[in-house]
């Protein structure tokens, strides 16, 4: 038997709400129609904090024997994959994790699956992940845009999207343009360090999400060295009303003539070979945010001691890169350059 509220059906829409807002509708079971009436079901646990008829004067309490709700919910991703492809998963060649970048999929299958079966997978993530388009990552990251090839698997053929984080929206174009979700809560991170007086140079910008996450600086200088990413970034300065704050620079961050008290060097495969210029561009006082790959900090820590006076304010694992290699990030205070 369930606890119910027995209410005129023309009331029946209006009680309903009521209920639902203050947390007292039972969803589990369905609402039944007898007559002129309904039954609504009630949360009797919540019931007990609140006086019903505080809320609904003329309201009538009544048990009912109403049959539980059958909730069908759909698999996720990831448990049909388990399911149908354990081995490969097992073997490395499916991953169960992926990146969702505005409304597109990118999947991890490895080239030895077939492609049959690649298309098959996408079908899955098409279906059961809300999303327009599913792509793979062909290959890695590589070359100085640090872009990777893709192939299309699901959906649409397209691959420019908007997506958000943070409170902002960027423009990416996954095929010519490096972007990493998974890098959002660093971002965050990053943002929350940032004060009003701040010059931010963001030396590896992309399309711009250290660079807009910083908004609440002075000034942000934005530079790289992809034109595709440049043209990006100026649509996402537009998009997110930033255009008094962020400069643009299409230039190898080794030529520009910039300066700031913090600096972002988001470019962990190379961005050892530009500590130098980044010491260059830093205020004294100023903070350097390194990013790089390795297993231990300590290779970073003795780099960056023998170029300069400074001190280590925060060091931590960003995500995983390869096996016992891991995206590092470290903040350095440079006392003197
Ligand atoms: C790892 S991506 C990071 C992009 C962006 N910060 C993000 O989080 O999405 C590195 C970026 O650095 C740019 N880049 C590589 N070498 C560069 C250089 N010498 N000068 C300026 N930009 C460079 C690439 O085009 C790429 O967009």
């Amino acid at each position: 038997m369930v606890l119910c509220a027995k209410v005129y059906a023309k009331e029946g829409e209006k009680t309903r709400r009521l209920l639902l807002e203050n947390k007292l509708l039972n969803k589990n079971y369905k609402i039944v129609k007898e007559g002129d009436f309904l039954y609504i079901p009630l949360n009797e646990e919540n019931l007990k904090n609140i006086n019903l008829k505080d809320l609904i004067p003329n309201i009538e309490i009544v048990e009912k024997d109403i049959k539980k709700k059958e909730i069908k919910r759909k698999p996720s991703f990831r448990e049909v994959i388990s399911k149908r492809f354990r081995k490969e998963i097992d073997e490395g060649l499916i991953a169960l994790s992926y990146d969702v970048i505005g409304d597109l999929v990118i999947l991890q299958i490895s080239d030895e699956i077939d492609e049959k079966t690649r298309k098959e997978i996408g079908e899955i993530a098409y279906k059961l992940i809300p999303c327009k388009g599913v792509f793979r990552r062909k290959s890695e990251v590589k070359g100085e845009f640090r872009v990777r090839e893709l192939e299309h698997l699901a959906g649409e053929n397209r691959t420019l999207t908007l997506h958000k984080e943070n409170g902002y929206r960027l423009w990416v174009d996954i095929a010519k343009v490096y972007f990493s979700p998974r890098l959002g809560g660093e971002r965050a991170r990053i943002m929350k360090k940032v004060s009003l007086d701040d010059v931010v140079v963001d030396m590896f910008a992309g399309v711009g999400p250290f660079s807009i996450a910083c908004r609440n600086a002075k000034k942000i200088y934005a530079i790289d060295i992809n034109p595709d990413a440049i043209e990006l970034l100026k649509r996402n300065i537009k998009l997110n009303k930033l255009e008094h704050k962020i400069i643009p620079i299409l230039s190898d961050a080794k030529d520009v003539d910039v300066m700031g008290n913090r600096v972002i060097m988001n470019l962990p495969k190379y961005s050892h070979k530009f500590i130098d210029k980044a010491l260059e561009i830093v205020n004294e006082g100023g903070v350097i945010h390194y990013y790089t790959i390795g297993s231990d900090f300590d290779e970073a820590i003795k780099l960056f001691e023998k170029k300069c006076d400074c001190k280590v304010l925060e060091k931590r694992i960003v995500k995983s890169y390869a096996p016992r290699e891991y995206v590092l990030a470290l903040d350095f205070k440079i006392l003197k350059n």
